[in-house]
């Protein structure tokens, strides 16, 4: 087997000789932020399931371990950018272990606070040690002209003229692949949210805490030290630490999730549908069970937040026939305050429409690693491994049917930092194909009075408003309702009936909801 050395890559003058024991790494914030950058490259590592792995297995913490994470993250985030400012500062095409190393260094450079001096020491010394001198010395000249601009000063050099060619001109000064700066533009309607979209994807997510009610509450969560969240009553935000750290969390009765995912669960759950007594609900394609997790929550116990005190009182007090009535009382009250949701709260005061608890939630999926995750993470539901274009269950029985549909998760690039530049539109058709197919079926599913959640995190009209529309247009049994009158005192959803959430309106993904009734 060839080394390194051996290889060219770094054998410009390397020392990595055969049988010498690497030098011990001084940086090991840099070397891990390294290897994630190249694992991603090299052999489509997925950057959030690595990173946690190395600085665990590495002992990297506190300091270190945020910077690894904003190195890694920060440069596979902006790799356009900086190949684009790259390229115009070498007069040769790098190797990929020399570009990965020359990434980072570009991201210490033009997007962090680190002083010149320091982002090109340390990344010449990172080269000097993984790969060899000669590269080091490519780095070295390179990343010296990278640091005689600003990232503003590159922009209009190495981007194309807005005037002649603004997406293109967004896509490179905010580092996202053309197709998806066009279809955010479309999907916003005008271009002139672009930029602030595009920034919004740039910016490392606050991570948000999911209290399911009856088994946490907010409070919980505020006494492990997160904050309460701006819209969902059972949001909270947790601004540092592990969340794997928090008790109701290693116990699945909270977990993280983002604030737009719970709000569109919460949606479908506050729709009135007639008919009273025990509810039957699907999560048709639920792993690994984030919706799911909730909807098995309110299912059982209710949506605590939304209920009146009297109502809590009613289904702690048993008189509901929620399988988990009882347990509700020995939390009921932690959950009801709505964990003091801020103002614009969709939880905040009773909601005529909060579900009293009492109905019994089935989530299936494909995928049977997917269904296991769902099972671990609720605690009532009845899981299947089962393919929602082929259901296992009867027609029509079902009052609620969440559809959280595979697709292009255009909405979440801030959560998968590299995942902009494995996208392939291309992909769009088929996944369009299953989204129509997946919405019959769950249409089908529910039954006359009932109701159908279509959720996408993505907001590509390919995969959102077109889809409804499609199937909207062949069927004569379901009727759109405005989602955005069960999202109340929330702004900015859009023109309706669909709801279309967004990290630079909301702090949220881009998260799309669509409620459709079946009336006959
Ligand atoms: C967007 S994810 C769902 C996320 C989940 N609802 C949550 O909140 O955690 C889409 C899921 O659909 C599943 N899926 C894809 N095709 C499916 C099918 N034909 N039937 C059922 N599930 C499917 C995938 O395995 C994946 O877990």
């Amino acid at each position: 087997m060839k080394t390194r050395g051996q290889q060219g890559a770094g054998g410009r003058g390397g020392d990595n000789r055969p049988g010498r024991p690497r030098r011990p790494s001084r940086d090991p914030a840099r070397n891990a932020a390294y290897d994630v950058v190249r694992a991603v490259d090299e052999r489509d590592a997925y950057a959030n399931l690595l990173l946690p792995r190395l600085l665990r297995e590495r002992g990297i913490k506190g300091r270190d371990a945020a910077l690894a994470t904003e190195l890694a993250y920060g440069t596979l985030r902006g790799l356009g950018t900086y190949d684009a400012i790259i390229e115009m500062c070498s007069d040769r095409a790098p190797d990929p272990d020399v570009r990965d190393a020359l990434r980072i260094g570009a991201h210490q450079l033009l997007r962090m606070r680190v002083p010149p001096h320091a982002a090109v020491g340390t990344t010449v010394d990172l080269v000097r040690l993984r790969i060899g001198q000669g590269a080091a010395k490519f780095v070295n000249a390179v990343l010296r002209k990278i640091g005689s601009r600003t990232l503003e000063e590159w922009v209009p050099i190495v981007a194309p003229d807005p005037a002649d060619d603004p997406v293109g001109h967004l896509a490179v000064a905010y580092g996202h692949p053309r197709w998806i700066v066009s279809a955010f533009r479309d999907a916003l309607g005008s271009g002139d949210e672009l930029a602030g979209l595009l920034d919004a994807d740039n910016a490392r997510p606050l991570v948000t805490l999911v209290a399911r009610p009856g088994r946490s509450s907010v409070e919980e969560l505020e006494d492990a030290g997160a904050v309460p969240g701006r819209y969902s009553p059972y949001a909270a935000y947790l601004r540092e630490g592990d969340p794997g750290q928090i008790e109701a969390v290693a116990e699945t009765r909270a977990a993280v999730q983002d604030e737009a995912s719970q709000l569109v669960a919460l949606a479908l759950t506050r729709v009135p549908v007639e008919g009273d007594g025990e509810e039957l609900w699907l999560d048709m394609c639920a792993g690994p069970g984030g919706k799911a997790g909730l909807l098995d929550a309110i299912a059982t116990y209710g949506d605590l937040a939304g209920l009146s005190e009297e109502a809590r009182r009613r289904a702690a007090g048993g008189e509901s026939d929620g399988a988990g009535s009882g347990s509700a009382g020995a939390v009921a009250g932690s959950g009801s305050g709505g964990g003091g949701a801020g103002p614009g709260s969709a939880g905040g005061g009773a909601a005529a429409e909060a579900f009293p608890g009492g109905a019994r939630l089935v989530a299936a999926d494909v995928q049977p690693h997917r269904a296991r995750l769902v099972w671990e993470t609720t605690r009532d539901a009845s899981v299947v491994t089962a393919d929602g274009t082929e259901p296992a269950w009867r027609p029509g029985v079902f009052d609620r049917v969440m559809l959280d549909a595979p697709c292009t998760g255009l909405g979440a690039l801030r959560r998968r930092p590299e995942a902009r530049w494995r996208r392939d539109p291309a992909g769009i058709a088929e996944l369009g194909k299953l989204q129509r197919r997946l919405l019959e079926t769950a249409l089908d599913a529910v039954r006359p009075g009932g109701v159908v959640a279509y959720v996408t995190c993505s907001p590509h009209l390919a995969e959102t408003r077109v889809v409804v529309g499609d199937v909207m247009a062949r069927r004569k049994d379901v009727e759109q309702l405005d989602a955005r009158d069960h999202l109340p005192g929330i702004e900015g959803l859009g023109d309706g009936p669909h709801a279309q959430f967004w990290p630079h309106r909301h702090g949220t993904d881009a998260m799309f909801l669509a409620l459709l009734r079946k009336i006959r």
